[in-house]
């Protein structure tokens, strides 16, 4: 699944893997779990960890942490994107993502 990011986020309508910042106190399998319900009201099991990648932004560098899940359940309803896709790995270089993801996209593309 892939989402495209709101006029009022950062990287506005850029599209990106949904997810979200690591909060204290919680491991990283914790937060994509919480920020897939928060965000977009699905449940999900991590089912893979991918390599991590680092990318620095003109105001800020992150490190972003993709998984694999699988959909257990779950109505989606969008909290905060503009849209929410599913698209094959073959279909993902079409889109306009966000700068960081595109290593990523290679990744899955390459699997
Ligand atoms: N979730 C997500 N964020 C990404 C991706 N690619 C990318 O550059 N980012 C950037 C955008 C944001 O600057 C940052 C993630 O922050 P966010 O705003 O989605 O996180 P959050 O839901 O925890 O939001 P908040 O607590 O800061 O309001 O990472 C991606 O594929 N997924």
């Amino acid at each position: 699944m892939i989402c495209q990011r709101s006029q009022m986020m950062d990287l506005p309508l850029k599209w990106e893997f949904p997810g979200g910042k690591v909060e204290t106190g919680e491991d990283e399998e914790a937060t994509i779990v919480r920020e897939i319900r928060e965000e977009l009201h699905l449940e999900i099991a991590v089912v893979e960890r991918l390599r991590p990648v680092e990318h620095d932004y003109p105001a800020f560098r992150i490190c972003l942490v993709p998984f694999i899940a699988e959909l257990l359940g779950g109505e989606l309803l969008l909290e905060e994107h503009a849209d929410a896709k599913w698209v094959a790995a073959d279909e993902l270089d079409r889109y306009d993502w966000a700068p960081a993801d595109v290593p990523i996209v290679e990744q899955l593309r390459n699997r």
